[in-house]
């Protein structure tokens, strides 16, 4: 075990971990922190929900001058989202020392965020959309910083991310630390991050698996055409607390949670097309438990930190394995554990064995339920729900004159059965729709860069824009289908210049 104060931080950092509820530190942090405050840059890896972000919030805050007004330290994030949650973490490690925190991101209105610039904020935790908008019009100074973060470091390097990070680095003095986090990192992305980097220390905590140990991961190869019923009676088996489902496209999302609306559950989207101000709205909800399935696409599948997620629900099999250990890591957080189910149709059975060798995890086959035993199942969890209700010995005597009042008129196993009928979720027929999604097949596995990015290009829903060059760029949020998009080369990979 290791305590934040063998770390060597300071005290303001140690009462802001206190203050959070940190009792001792996690690998990632016992490891990266010293060499961090010791000024190297770092590539550092471990699983989802390890706590990277304190990894390098907490020696990034330590770096900060608050005598000094400029801004000292950048931290990118490739989602909105995710730049809020980060820039919130980060104000909690800074609060005793007084450190400003500025979140910028696309979708939010720019003067404000010009406003907020001029009050000197120390750090800013932004996408890079938006970052580079600020630096066209010369809102946004970077000639002061000293520590550079990418949040999500892979995705942040791949393609389409990778010349927004080069634009924003040409602004950044030379002589600056550079930290890089995530769950995964692919071998050629790490080349490419050590061409941004010098001498880069390599912390990777060791594991058997990429993915959490305490996620339970399932796979159910079912029909294209059969995975709503499959996911509505999963639903009411597993009964989860909040959930995650993952779809490919936008289109997808909207489809699904309409249809889930329809047949009684309480479902809403988020992907990259919606608003921010509705983005921002449908998390809170989701946060708050007033809606309990958040049906999403890949915008959700990075760094989002929501206690309470115990299971994701892979819909549609994901692109790549890095995007299927992203998703299912927004359950199993901060040492809980959770469940994670993984739909695939029979052409796909190539995209599971690779998600299994990139994990180096098998993952474990589930037949799909019957209606019989979905219906079974319900009753079991509400004939436990009854019994603890009891055996608890909570106050029942609101209910009981109700009780015996049905007693007198009915038989008590008829009574029960009606009361279990009325309590489950029976089969429902309410017709919805659902546009099918092609399969994701895994041809070559050698396949370029090229290829993999144009299939990958189409969904990702980037909080980026298209305006490469001069003026305020407009924020880039639609994104054809992938399908639409077949004729899109901007996939291209791209060497990066060497920043320093
Ligand atoms: N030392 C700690 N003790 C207890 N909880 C912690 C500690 N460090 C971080 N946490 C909490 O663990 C949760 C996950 O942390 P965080 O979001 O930083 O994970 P992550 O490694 O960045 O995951 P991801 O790869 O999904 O981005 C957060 O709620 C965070 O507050
Ligand atoms: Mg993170």
């Amino acid at each position: 075990m290791t305590t934040f104060r063998e770390l060597g931080l300071d005290e303001q950092l140690l009462n802001s971990v206190e203050k959070m509820g940190f009792e001792e530190a996690t690998p990632i942090q016992a490891q990266t922190i010293p060499v961090a405050l010791e000024g190297h840059d770092i590539i550092g890896q471990a699983q989802t929900g390890t706590g990277k972000t304190a990894a390098f919030g907490l020696p990034l805050i330590q770096k900060v001058n608050t005598k000094n007004d400029s801004i000292q330290g950048i931290v990118i994030a490739p989602t909105r989202e995710l730049a809020i949650q980060v820039s919130e973490e980060l104000y909690k490690i800074g609060f005793h020392k007084r450190v400003r925190i500025l979140p910028i991101y696309g979708g939010q209105d720019i003067n404000r965020q010009i406003r907020a610039l001029k009050k000197n904020p120390h750090i800013i935790v932004g996408t890079p959309g938006r970052i580079l908008d600020h630096i066209n019009r010369k809102t946004l100074r970077l000639q002061n910083v000293e520590t550079v973060v990418l949040d999500e470091a892979d995705e942040m390097l791949n393609m389409g991310f990778i010349e927004d990070i080069e634009a924003i680095l040409t602004d950044v003095p030379e002589e600056h630390q550079t930290l890089l986090f995530s769950a995964t990192m692919p071998d050629p992305i790490r080349r490419i991050a050590e061409r941004f980097m010098q001498e880069p220390k390599h912390i990777k905590v060791k594991a058997k698996e990429v993915t959490m140990p305490n996620i339970q991961q399932f796979y159910i190869e079912m029909q294209e055409k059969k995975k709503f019923d499959i996911l509505t009676r999963l639903l009411d088996i597993q009964s989860p607390e909040l959930a995650i489902i993952f779809g490919r496209t936008k289109r997808r999302v909207d489809e699904l949670s309409e249809a889930l609306n329809l047949r009684g559950y309480a479902a809403e989207g988020i992907h990259g097309d919606l608003s921010q101000a509705k983005r921002l709205s449908v998390l809170r909800k989701f946060k708050e438990g007033s809606i309990e399935v958040l049906v999403a696409t890949d915008v959700a599948a990075r760094g989002l930190d929501i206690s309470g997620v115990t299971h994701v629900y892979n819909f549609d099999i994901p692109q790549d394995p890095e995007s299927y250990v992203h998703r299912i890591g927004r359950t199993g957080r901060a040492g809980k554990t959770g469940l994670a189910m993984l739909f695939v149709t029979p052409r796909e059975i190539g995209q599971l064995k690779n998600i299994e060798r990139t994990t180096n995890r098998k993952i474990d086959r589930m037949k799909p339920p019957t209606l019989d035993e979905a219906l079974e199942k319900q009753q079991r969890l509400i004939a436990e729900k009854l019994s603890s209700i009891i055996e608890a010995g909570e106050n029942l005597s609101y209910y009981k004159r109700m009780a015996e009042e049905l007693l007198e008129e009915h038989e008590s196993v008829e009574l029960v059965a009606a009361a279990l009928k009325a309590m489950t979720k029976e089969p429902d027929s309410t017709p919805i729709k659902l546009t099918d999604e092609p399969p994701v097949v895994v041809r070559d596995r050698n396949r370029g860069r090229n290829d993999r990015n144009r299939s990958r290009g189409g969904e990702r829903d980037r909080d980026r824009n298209r305006n490469r060059k001069g003026g305020p760029r407009k924020e880039y949020s639609g994104q054809k289908s992938r399908n639409e998009n077949r004729g899109d080369n901007r996939g291209r990979s791209r060497k990066p210049s060497a920043t320093n």
